[in-house]
């Protein structure tokens, strides 16, 4: 079976099969002990269904750098509009998603992930760091999904393969082209790091399952995402991403149309931007009557390279020190793998 380099480099830390392995939750009539969390605090203050509650960005718009440099050092998270991929690439995806997740558990279970690694069915990889499951079930493709793909439906897998790689490709695009604005706004005068990195990606399917007991169950829990940036598809009814906001705590992002994408700060781009960017801590909610599917699309840089922080950023600061030591890609995820945000100081200065 071909394996990306990014999965090679989840290697080291295997799981074992009981924190892989979802729960068939086509049978539960009820939130098991297993997965029953204490209450799910739906912040109060946030009433306003209708409030995005992040920046809504034109990618058309002339100030396109300033918006998305002013959205990433604040929140590490924006959402945009105007960014090219037509409605279908996302139905498409959408669809095959759905599909993979209707199969009946003994089918899904063929293509579990191993417990060395990265791509497949299972549960999130976070899940070993809590002691409640989450009400969640996920598909991780790294480049092609053929080998698994071929498992579930041997005579009709074709579909789900070109949709996947299709969908990768548009979201490739999309986040070098983020990756620019990004760029340009932590170094205009530096074109020689546009050349500097080579970049690897990764698809993640999630479905979020109808909860008969949504208070008491969490879809994700707290994360942060490692890569530098992830492009999230929601569709416009199904809610339940929500963000952790200095002052106002959890708040939810309310999808404001089926074209818009969110776009949030990862790990390496926290480190690269020397700190001035948060990786944005987000969960995710579920609910009682509707079973959300949703698209997360991982860019980052390849497993070899190495991140520095970008000092030159903070104009008018006088002497800037770098907040993190350099660290190859490969070593970050190991050490997250490990410790989960705790990572963050084992590599602070
Ligand atoms: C390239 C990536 C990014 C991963 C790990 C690996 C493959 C699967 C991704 C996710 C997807 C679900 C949330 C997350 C937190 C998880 O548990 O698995 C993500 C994680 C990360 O951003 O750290
Ligand atoms: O489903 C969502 O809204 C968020 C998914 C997510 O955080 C992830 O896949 O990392
Ligand atoms: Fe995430």
């Amino acid at each position: 079976m071909a394996t990306s380099a990014l999965e090679e480099s989840f290697k080291e830390n295997p799981q074992s099969l009981q924190h892989i392995l979802p729960i068939d939750f086509h049978l539960i009539q009820e939130v098991p002990n297993s997965h029953l969390w204490p209450n799910i605090n739906n912040s109060p203050i946030n009433h306003d269904e209708k409030n995005p509650n992040v920046p809504i960005i034109d990618l058309l718009a002339p100030n396109v750098v300033e918006l998305i440099g002013h959205a990433c050092r604040t929140l590490g998270i924006f959402q945009v509009v105007n960014h090219g991929v037509p409605l279908e690439f996302f139905d498409e995806a959408e669809s095959q998603a759905r599909r993979l997740f209707a199969l009946p558990a003994e089918q899904k279970v063929k293509v579990v992930r191993s417990t060395s690694g990265a791509t497949g069915y299972g549960t999130a990889r976070i899940t070993p760091f809590f002691s409640k499951f989450m009400w969640h079930e996920g598909f991780t493709i790294m480049d092609s999904p053929l080998d698994h793909a071929k498992e579930l439906w041997p005579h009709d897998y074709q579909e789900f393969c070109d949709v996947m790689e299709n969908y990768q490709k548009k979201m490739k695009a999309l986040s070098f082209q983020l990756w620019l604005l990004i760029l340009n706004y932590l170094q205009p005068s530096q074109e020689h790091l546009i050349n500097s990195f080579e970049f690897t990606q990764a698809l993640q399917l999630n479905s979020y399952p109808c909860c008969p007991n949504p208070n008491h169950a969490l879809g994700l829990a707290p994360h942060t995402d490692s890569l530098f940036l992830t492009i999230l598809h929601q569709t416009n009814n199904t809610k339940g991403l929500q963000i952790l906001k200095k002052d106002q705590g959890w708040t939810s992002i309310a999808p404001i149309s089926n074209d818009a994408l969110i776009v949030n700060v990862g790990d390496l781009l926290h480190i690269l931007s020397n700190g001035e960017f948060p990786s944005v801590y987000h969960r995710v909610l579920v609910d009682q009557t509707k079973h959300r599917v949703s698209l997360a699309y991982f860019f980052g840089p390849q497993v070899d390279s190495t991140i520095v922080p970008l000092v030159s950023f903070e104009k008018n600061v006088g002497v800037v020190v770098p907040k993190y030591r350099k660290v190859k890609v490969k070593e970050y995820l190991s050490l997250k793998a490990k410790h989960l945000e705790k990572v963050f100081s084992l590599i602070r200065y």
